[in-house]
């Protein structure tokens, strides 16, 4: 087909991926722009697209400064700032691409670096640099003035809260963390999507269930913004470590136990980054009929 005609169709390469289990469309718009809208987004994720369904939608682009820029739907057709497993599955693509030993990947939220780590288990590790956490309430963001390490806010009887007082971490998309051992899937979903339109939360929330098992390891299940409980969340994974550590629960580390794998996050004291390591899985390729 001509330039043209694949111009008028309309068709991309695409790879079905995960990281520990996030499901991904990653769709090359290297050559040309790939802006679906809302309803496509959502249409795309439907069984009707025989795309057997995603967690998000991502775009992989030229970019100005770094490899590429990577742009971020949920499966509800929201656009969002980031998505940390994704970095690291896209992290790998270019990585694998470009045979570099790092590579800059550029979001609305701001750059990420990602580099191979070795593998394990038989599955590829990327670890990803995502960049300095957001504490001020205004950076999460609030919609007044509170304390992120803890906010006013619970779920349940008054005098007998089944949840409160969560930590707030943005990173680069804003994430509120309950430190509960209440993770099971009616609890999580019921309050996940009750927490994540709530007005606290000017711009929505992602909704993390963190148990501290002990100073190095948690166990985390996330309800996410505009797609909901997901294997696992990257951004999720750090903004838990970052507000257990805030509290003194852990350290500057931990490993991250999700419904769909592990992840290692740790948040360094000099740089004030916050590192992630994680398994990236590809699943199958293909290509997708214009949606435009
Ligand atoms: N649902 C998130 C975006 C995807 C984040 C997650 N999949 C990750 O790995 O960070 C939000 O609306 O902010």
């Amino acid at each position: 087909m001509t330039d043209s005609q694949h111009r008028q169709s309309g068709e991309y390469g695409y790879v079905r991926m995960n990281g520990a289990g996030n499901a991904f469309i990653v769709v090359d718009a290297m050559e040309k722009p790939f802006r679906p809208s809302e309803d496509e987004v959502r249409r795309l994720a439907s069984d009707e697209a025989g795309l057997g369904g995603f967690d998000q939608l991502i775009a992989v682009e030229k970019a100005e400064g770094g490899d590429a820029f990577m742009r971020v739907w949920n499966s509800d057709g929201s656009l969002v700032e980031t998505c940390g497993n994704a970095l690291r599955c896209v992290g790998w693509l270019m990585l694998d691409a470009t045979e570099k030993s790092e590579v800059t990947i550029d979001t609305v939220a701001g750059p990420a670096l990602a580099r191979a780590s070795t593998e394990r288990d038989g599955l590829k590790q990327v670890t990803v640099d995502m960049g300095r956490p957001r504490l001020d309430w205004q950076q999460i963001p609030l919609a007044e003035e509170m304390d992120t390490r803890g906010i006013e806010l619970q779920v349940g009887p008054i005098d007998n809260p089944l949840v409160h007082t969560p930590g707030a971490v943005s990173m680069g998309n804003p994430h509120v963390v309950f430190f509960t051992d209440h993770q099971d899937d009616v609890f999580v979903r019921g309050t996940g999507s009750l927490i994540e339109h709530h007005p606290l939360f000017p711009e929505g929330v992602n909704v993390g269930f963190a148990h501290v098992l002990d100073r190095q390891t948690i166990r985390l299940r996330v309800w996410e913004r505009g797609a909901g409980l997901t294997l696992a969340c990257g951004t999720g994974a750090c903004a838990a470590m970052v507000a257990a550590s805030r509290r003194g629960l852990i350290d500057r580390s931990a490993k991250m136990i999700l419904d769909g794998g592990e992840l290692f996050v740790e948040w360094d004291t000099v740089s004030d980054h916050v590192f992630m390591t994680g398994p990236v899985e590809i699943e199958l390729t293909g290509q997708l009929q214009s949606v435009l």
